[in-house]
């Protein structure tokens, strides 16, 4: 049965507090990839209102977000407030805008770094969601796909961490409440949204069966049966981070959805091939979504 993260919150199951041996009053938290720590910024100050905290992977495409909603709310934009060259994050009112690079080891540190962030702001329930790019699966180029679950690239709904040389799996929950109202804002908007499951896959080539890569050691017909399988699945688009979002936001209790825009139909090709002002029109398709979700929360 599925489960609603907000309420697994709210029951305190799944939930796991934060981790004791990072907070004791000796300690001053650094932030290593974010740049800053609780000793070099008043982290309260500058994060203590954050409602939303909105990812994905390219930092160019984060500032631009950051810029763009801004403008639209008619709100100040901060400069980039990381002091690494790791990621950026940019806040707007409530809502930070921050990259996490691309796969599950890189968001994986984002995302633990911005759960210390809004622990150290005195943040309680912030909405965490990724607006990403991804390839359909069986949907037309330019759907917004928002996911219902994420699943591993051995097709099991859930994360899989090895900690101690031992595989540990997770499950990869979604905030079922959240992605109504995401959904139900992308029909209002005529925003061309899908929902179905999300695949995580290790790597953009091989992981993806493309065979447009440097090696490829199966043929056309394996990948059009993995990717029938899929769809076959309830699948509805491959990208490489859900997993790890799935996992961590729903072990930490916040709410949070994965909404990624397809820029192509696997079923018809492999190469991402699309002209600038297309994929400016298709990245934007996440941002006006989440935007007008937010906007409708918040009143801004
Ligand atoms: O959120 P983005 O668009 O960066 O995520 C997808 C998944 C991979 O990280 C990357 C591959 O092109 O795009
Ligand atoms: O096909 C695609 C497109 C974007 N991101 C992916 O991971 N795969």
């Amino acid at each position: 049965m599925e489960r609603n993260c907000r309420e697994a919150t709210m029951n305190g199951i799944n939930v796991e507090k934060p981790n004791k041996y990072f907070d004791g009053k000796d300690k001053k938290d650094f932030l290593y990839h974010f740049g800053f720590g609780v000793d070099t910024i008043d982290i309260p100050a500058v994060f203590g209102d954050t409602k939303f905290v909105c990812t994905g992977g390219s930092p160019g495409r984060f500032k631009l977000y950051a810029e763009w909603f801004a403008k639209e709310a008619k709100i100040p934009c901060s400069e980039n407030l990381s002091r690494s060259d790791r990621f950026v994050i940019y806040k707007t009112g409530p809502v930070c805008w921050i990259n996490h690079g691309m796969g599950t080891p890189s968001l994986s540190i984002m995302l633990v770094e911005s759960f210390k962030l809004m622990h150290h702001a005195g943040v309680k329930s912030p909405t965490f969601i990724r607006l990403g790019t991804s390839g359909g699966v069986g949907v037309p180029p330019g759907t917004v796909v928002v996911s219902t679950g994420a699943m591993n690239a051995e097709l099991g709904d859930t994360y899989v961490q090895i900690i101690a040389g031992k595989r540990i799996e997770r499950p990869t929950q979604l905030d079922s409440t959240l992605r109504e109202a995401l959904c139900a804002v992308g029909k209002e908007k005529n925003i061309p949204v899908e929902t179905g499951k999300t695949m995580c896959a290790d790597d953009f080539y091989e992981g993806q069966m493309r065979l447009d890569g440097y090696f490829c050691d199966y043929e056309e017909a394996d990948k059009f049966n993995f990717l029938k399988k899929l769809n076959a699945l309830g699948v509805r688009n491959i990208e490489m981070e859900s997993t790890c979002f799935a996992s961590f936001t729903c072990r930490a209790g916040f709410p949070s959805a994965i909404v990624c825009v397809t820029l192509l139909n696997r079923m018809d090709g492999d190469q991402v091939q699309i002209a600038k002002e297309q994929y400016i029109e298709y990245e934007e398709r996440p941002f006006r979504l989440v935007t007008a979700y937010i906007r409708q929360q918040t009143g801004i």
